[in-house]
């Protein structure tokens, strides 16, 4: 049983499915930041929308916390890097609020196009103007869409319906796709020199913080009506307030300001300024499609299945997991073993895929190897979401690598980690009906499931030493289950891979040790 907090207000519509499950669902949507983080530790999930700030000192206090949802698109009220560092996984809902994010800013567009919020307020105030709130048509106007994303390319889609012209700025745009949706392919500079109308649907991140400048606004028409139904910040305050006032801007629609809740804000003064207060997804629909898909992914996680729509995680399409999901457990268990056999700091590790795994998608699969190493020295917090981030925090390279070498298997996975005093590799594959079998340590060939207590001794091809180890390990009582032997030549370098039925004490390794044909003996448990 699990303890979900939900902190936002989230439509209890969507919540059914996390209330129908045997989890205690706590809604406290009144915490302060500091109640938040003083309760935050009882809990494995917790719901968020827009408001609920979960900063790093939240995350560093949330010492049972498994999964954040966000009912929601942006994630820029979460601190992801502290989330990614915790092992927490972040998920949200892309896709339930896209209509109602699109409806408000055509909404928006249109009824700041005619006044009507301000005619509104002069009537309620027995004003009858009529000739004060003279509108412009949008008809034949050009819609500058910045970030043609979900709700971007949404918005295009209904300004072609209101007989508008659209020029798009996206990176991932390319002339082809605007070609096919009707829309005119431009350059951020483009859409600012030739739009009548600019409205931004990017997220908000480091490259897009004020990316309206006064410097874009300088590009941009005289007259030009500006919109932000996505995020405060993206659009600098400032620049539009001086824009509004020099009269430059004709107007602007604004739902979303870079400190929220806002009441006394500058721009909000203006009259040629209309706003809602952050309202872009508040529909009926959309609240219950964002509240169904994040606790639906909520209660996957934790119950161990895959998760949607993760954030700070790749997404995995099903037909690929399926292929690659087999492959994970014997990543995981090379990974481990061969952290035993390095005595140094890895500095860089490769995984090779070879056979039927050089052309599948293998991040997961390297993720996997990268936890099985980390684990033994960082321990069991290292999991899927923070492996690859903390075997950067550490310093120590990641990079998957294909090869033609299978030798001889359908499948060969290896993992091979460099230290400062040299390069250890171990090989595995997945045997049809048998299961994961290690098929090479270093440059020896081995034949050994990876599971249980095993122990790895380098020792020198001379007749007698297999059969001293065997007594040595009957006088402490250690039962040996399997045994593999391999060797560089006769008389050369050899090794032995035993799994044996109980971990062996340090001393017993040591005992082993003192014969002098054993150059090296590790146990590794798996
Ligand atoms: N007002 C609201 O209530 C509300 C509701 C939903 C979403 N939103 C916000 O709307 C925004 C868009 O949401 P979405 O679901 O369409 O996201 P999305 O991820 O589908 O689209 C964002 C697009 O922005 C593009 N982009 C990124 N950097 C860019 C840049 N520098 N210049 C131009 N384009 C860039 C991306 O390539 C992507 O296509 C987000 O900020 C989201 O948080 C607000
Ligand atoms: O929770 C909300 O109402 C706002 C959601 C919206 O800003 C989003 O990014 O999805």
């Amino acid at each position: 049983m699990f303890h979900i907090l939900v902190a936002d207000p989230i439509s209890d519509e969507g919540l059914d499915v996390l209330l129908a499950s045997e989890n205690v669902v706590t809604k406290d949507t009144e915490l302060t930041p500091d109640e938040l983080e003083n309760r935050i530790a009882q809990f494995d999930a917790l719901l968020v929308r827009s408001q609920t700030k979960v900063t790093r000192s939240v995350i560093e206090k949330a010492e049972n916390l498994k999964i954040i949802g966000r009912a929601g698109v942006g994630v820029d009220n979460i601190d992801l890097e502290a989330a990614t560092e915790h092992g927490i996984i972040v998920v949200n809902a892309p896709n339930g609020n896209t209509n109602s994010a699109a409806e408000h800013t055509m909404a928006m567009i249109m009824a700041l196009s005619r006044k009507i919020p301000q005619a509104h307020l002069a009537l309620k105030n027995q004003k009858w103007e009529r000739s004060k709130y003279v509108g412009v048509e949008v008809k034949n106007k050009t819609l500058g869409v910045v970030g043609l994303g979900r709700i971007g390319t949404e918005v295009a889609y209904r300004a072609k319906g209101q007989r508008m012209n659209v020029i798009a700025y996206d990176p991932f745009l390319t002339e082809e796709k605007a070609e096919k949706m009707g829309i005119q392919y431009g350059t951020f500079a483009d859409v600012l020199k030739e739009a009548d109308y600019i409205t931004v649907h990017t997220p908000l991140m480091k490259e897009t913080r004020h990316m309206i400048s006064t410097d874009a606004f300088r590009q941009m028409k005289d007259g030009v009506y500006i919109v932000n139904c996505a995020r405060g910040g993206i659009i600098d305050e400032d620049a539009l307030y001086d824009a509004l006032v020099s009269g430059k801007v004709a107007g602007a629609a604004i739902d979303v300001l870079e400190e929220e809740p806002f009441q006394d804000h500058k721009l909000l003064n203006l009259p040629e300024v209309i706003a809602t207060p952050h309202l872009g997804a508040s529909t009926v629909e959309a609240q219950e499609n964002v509240a169904i898909d994040v606790s639906q992914d909520v209660l996957n996680h934790l119950t161990g299945d895959l998760v949607k729509n993760p954030v700070n995680m790749p997404s995995v399409p099903s037909d690929v997991l399926s292929q690659i999901e087999p492959y994970f457990h014997l990543a995981e268990k090379l990974g481990t073993f061969l952290i035993y056999l390095t005595a140094d700091v890895p500095e860089e590790v490769t995984i090779y895929y070879s056979g039927e795994l050089s052309d599948i998608q293998a991040a997961p699969i390297t993720r996997n190897a990268v936890k099985g190493l980390l684990r033994r020295h960082l321990g069991s917090h290292v999991n899927d979401v923070n492996a690859l981030y903390l075997a950067e925090k550490k310093g120590v390279t990641i990079n998957e690598s294909r090869t033609s070498t299978t030798k001889g298997f359908t499948n060969l996975m290896t993992v091979e980690v460099k230290t400062k005093s040299g390069v250890r590799s171990v090989s595995g594959t997945l045997l049809n009906g048998l299961g994961a079998r290690i098929v090479r340590v270093d440059h020896y060939s081995v034949d050994v499931m990876p599971e249980g207590h095993i122990v790895v001794i380098h020792h020198q091809d001379l007749p007698g030493v297999i059969g001293k180890m065997g007594s040595l390990l009957a006088e402490h009582a250690i039962n040996i289950a399997t045994m593999q032997v391999d060797r560089s030549n006769i008389g050369g370098d050899a090794i032995m891979i035993l799994t044996i039925d109980k971990y062996p004490e340090q001393y017993e390794i040591e005992t082993l040790k003192q014969l002098e044909e054993i150059s090296d003996v590790t146990a590794v448990d798996l």
